[in-house]
Order: C-alpha cells, then structure tokens, then sequence
C-alpha cells in the first residue's frame, strides 16, 4: 500500500471505461449511465459517510470513505480530472496557513 493507489485506481477506471462490459464492471455500468448516476452515488457515499461519523464507527467511517473517494474518482474521470491534480492542490495548500492565504483560492 502507497501513495500510488489513487493513480492506480483512476487507470483501472480509466481502462474499464474504454473496454469493459457493463453487464460485468461496476465502473463500466456507472459510465455508460454517465455524470448524473456519477454524481447520485457521490452524494449518497458522502450522507453514508456523515452518518458513520455521527455513530462514531472508525471502522465503517474507513469504509465509506473508501466507498465516498471511489465514486469521486469516477465523477473526476468523467471530467478528464486525474487523482494527480487534486494531490497536487492539496501539495500546493501544504505552503499556505491561515484565512488570508486561503483568501486566493477559486470561489464556488
Ligand atoms: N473501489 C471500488 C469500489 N468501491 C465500491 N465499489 C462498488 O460500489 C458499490 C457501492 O455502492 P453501494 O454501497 O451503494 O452498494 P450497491 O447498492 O450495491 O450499489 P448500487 O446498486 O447503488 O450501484 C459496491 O457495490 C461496489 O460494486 C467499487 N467498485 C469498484 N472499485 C474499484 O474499481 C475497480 C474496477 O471495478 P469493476 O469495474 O467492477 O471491474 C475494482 O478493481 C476496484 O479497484
């Protein structure tokens, strides 16, 4: 286990886009149902996600996690987004402190 899983994962979702059957992948069925499923399954991972938080479960906490990060790398593949540039957003964040640098970054 490294810091090269992201990129790992996002080329096997990357692979299983172009080639895989649905009836088969996970990955393949949730592209061919395109950005709106994508982004259906974020939002449910990220309320699963809050609610092991509330119930204070580390273990289920780590697993839906996992479960919330995945459908982010496939949201973010839908988009031509790599793992790599959100590391490295977060890279660059490691040289700033405090609201007034923080103050730069894109609005939503
Ligand atoms: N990391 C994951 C991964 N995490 C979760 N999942 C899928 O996401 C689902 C989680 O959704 P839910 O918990 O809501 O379960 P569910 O109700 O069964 O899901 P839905 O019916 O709502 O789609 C699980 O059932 C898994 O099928 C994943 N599917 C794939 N991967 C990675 O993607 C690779 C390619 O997977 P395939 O495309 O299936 O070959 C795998 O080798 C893994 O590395």
């Amino acid at each position: 286990m490294n810091d090269q899983v992201l990129a790992r994962v996002a080329d096997t979702i990357a692979e299983r886009r172009a080639a895989a059957d649905p009836g088969s992948s996970y990955v393949a069925k949730l592209a061919a149902k395109g950005l709106d499923a994508m982004l259906k399954k974020v939002g449910e991972e990220a309320t699963e996600f809050v609610m092991a938080a509330k119930d204070g479960d580390a273990q289920k906490l780590t697993y839906e996690a996992a479960d919330l990060w995945f459908h982010s790398l496939l949201a973010l593949a839908e988009l031509g987004v790599r793992p790599e540039a959100v590391l490295a957003e977060l890279a660059r964040r490691e040289g700033l402190s405090g609201l007034a640098e923080f103050a730069s970054r894109p609005k939503e």
